[in-house]
Formats: structure tokens, sequence, C-alpha cells
């Protein structure tokens, strides 16, 4: 197949090009700065880093959700899914995207009942979402709401629930089932597991990679936990103080881990499955964004580091697999004539 032919074929359905964004203030809060990742039609790409790291800022960008003081400077989020030439989500207007967001592209919050309404029930909440953007009747939405609910393993029966009569992982599953109403071609999940416990975890994932198999949507999928992303993760990008400093296979990145912060985020967590190993860590905590240090943001924690990495800050390169450190960077000449 010929280069353009197969990159017809790989179009990706998100295409996120130099996003910056700040939180203004007395000292503007420099939270998320050039981030560029791709997603690919029914791929999950997880995002991973410390708290605080500038995850929840991207995915709240990408769909527009982000509020003052929060303010997107710089960059372009090219959504994909359909025939035409891709939009900039970040160029639509409020209604533009209202119908973008739940048709194609929906959102899952760290909290069900953000994206539940408590005093109304489930099935109002299916029923008004389904007729609206996909124009049902009432009786075949119902219908759909239940089918919805089955697939994340709810008996229809709860339908006529309100969401504080379910427990927590049946909420975050019924979130999910919302999101996945409309058939959207991606889905952005921001940590939709922190509220439960661990064998509700491992079911609500093992939903979502099922459901992502059969129906195809593409996952933007954040969280801390590095070892849940490997579970379910085709690619992942770790970030550090607002930048990808590393980005690739999930395999790969677990197995072999280029950047430093890469492999002490590794070893902070112990693996889900597979041979216990010690947890290391990374000593520290990361910098206020406000304050970033010189050079590479994560010299001052870096067991590896050298001179330059107070001086220079090395650029995301390579091709597959991408990382952003002067050890792994052709020589420090060749980076600095890169950043220019
Ligand atoms: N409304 C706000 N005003 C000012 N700064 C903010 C605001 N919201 C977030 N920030 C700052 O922006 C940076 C990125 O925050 P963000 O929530 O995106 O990180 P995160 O990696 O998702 O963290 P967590 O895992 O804790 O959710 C942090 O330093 C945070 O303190």
């Amino acid at each position: 197949m010929t280069r353009d032919g197969a990159e017809a074929t790989v179009r990706p359905v998100l295409d996120v090009r130099g996003l910056s964004v700040v939180y203004d203030g007395e000292t503007p809060v420099r939270a998320v700065t050039d981030v560029s990742f791709t997603v690919r039609p029914g791929e999950i790409l997880g995002l991973a880093g410390e708290s605080g790291c500038g995850k929840s800022t991207i995915l709240s960008a990408i769909a527009q959700l982000n509020r003052p003081p929060a303010r997107t400077t710089a960059g372009s989020v090219l959504f994909g899914a359909g025939e035409g030439p891709p939009v900039d989500l970040l160029s639509l207007s409020q209604r533009e995207l209202s119908a973008i967001r739940w048709e194609e592209l929906a959102v899952v919050f760290q909290s069900a009942m953000d994206a539940l309404n408590p005093v109304t029930r489930l099935s109002t909440q299916f029923v008004d979402v389904l007729r609206l953007h996909r124009g049902l009747s009432r009786s075949a939405a119902k219908e759909r709401a239940a089918e919805l609910l089955g697939v994340v393993g709810i008996p229809a029966s709860r339908l006529r629930s309100y969401p504080h009569e379910l427990s927590g992982g049946m909420r975050q599953r019924a979130t999910i089932a919302l999101a996945l109403a409309c058939d959207p071609s991606i889905v952005l999940m921001d940590e939709p597991t922190t509220a439960v416990d661990v064998v509700m975890q491992r079911q609500i994932l093992e939903q979502v990679t099922r459901l992502r198999r059969e129906l195809g949507f593409a996952v933007v999928f954040v969280t801390h936990d590095m070892s849940l992303l490997l579970e379910i993760a085709d690619r992942i990008a770790i970030m550090y103080a607002g930048r990808i400093v590393e980005m690739g296979a999930a395999s790969e990145i677990y197995r072999d881990p280029k950047h430093p912060y890469t492999k002490g985020l590794r070893d902070s967590f112990p693996p889900l499955s597979g041979p216990r190993r010690e947890i290391i860590g990374i000593t520290g905590s990361p910098p206020d964004p406000r304050r970033l240090p010189s050079g590479c943001s994560f010299h001052p924690r870096c067991p590896e580091k050298v001179e330059a990495c107070e001086k220079t800050r090395p650029p995301l390169l390579g091709d597959e697999r991408n990382v952003a450190c002067l050890l792994h960077s052709p020589t420090s000449e060749e980076v600095v004539s890169v950043e220019r």
C-alpha cells in the first residue's frame, strides 16, 4: 500500500496539535503546554501522570468544557470521525459543539453524579437524550435505554430508579451507558473508576474494553494509576508538569520505559497481575505550575539528570515512540537546533 493509502485508512479520529491551556490569575497557571497526540479509530489512549499534571484540563479543553479562568491559548483539536474533512473543535460555537458532544464525542466524568441528574429517574434521562439526539419515539427510546443498561450489566427494572438508589458502581456503569447512547466515535473518560472498589473497577474496565471491541469507539482514558492503564490502553502518553514526556505502545512503555519519570511512575504501582515487584516510586513532588523549573521540569527529581538538564528543555522526539529527555536525544546540540 502507498504511504498515502496507509495514511488514509488510519486517519485519526482525534488529532490534538500544540494544545496549551492556562488558568488566568495574578500568576497564570500553565496547566497544559504544547501537547500533541492522535487517537486512531477504536483505540484506547491512556493519559497518565501525577495529580496536577494537566490530564483533566486536556479533556475539558478537547470537549470545550473548560470555563474561565481556564483559557486555551494555542493549538487545534481536529476531530475527524465522519466522511468530510476534520473539524477543529476549538473553532466551533457552543451550539455546534453540543450536538457533536453527544452524537460523536462523549464524556464520562470522575463522579457519576455529575453526569446523572439526581432528581430524575434513569429512564427519563436516557429517553430525553435518545429523543433529542437520535430522534427516537418515546417507546423506541425506552426500549433502547433498557438495551443500553443491559450492555453494562444493569437490569432494565432499574430504569425506574433515581441515581441515589443505585450503588456507586452501578451509577458509574449507568453513566457509561448514557455516554454510549448515541453511538459516539470517541469517549473521553476522566478517572471513571476512582469512586468504586477494586472489584467493581475491574468489572467496569472489562466492560469498557469489551464495548469498545463491539461498538468500535475510541477512548481517551485519564488516570494517575499506570498499572490500570497497562491493562486497558493500546497506547499511553505520560504527562509531567503540563507536557507529554513519553508516549508509545502500552506494552513498550511498561517493558522498556525510557524517560526517568516514566520509570519512576511505573515502579510506583504494583502490577494488577503478573509477578510482584518492589515498589520504588519517585522522591519529591511535582513542581508548582506557576513557577516551573528551568530546562527539563523533571530535573530536580530526576535520579539520572546531567548538567544540561537544568538549562535545556528537551522536545518530544520520535515517531512511533516519543521521548522528551536529553539522555534519549541524539546530542544536546541537536536538541537545541530542533527547538529553534
Ligand atoms: N480552576 C483552576 N484555577 C487555577 N488552577 C487550576 C484550576 N483547575 C486546575 N488548576 C491547576 O491546573 C493544573 C492541572 O490540573 P488538572 O486538574 O488538569 O490536573 P490532573 O492531572 O487532572 O490532576 P488530578 O489527577 O488531580 O485530577 C494543576 O496545577 C491545578 O492546580
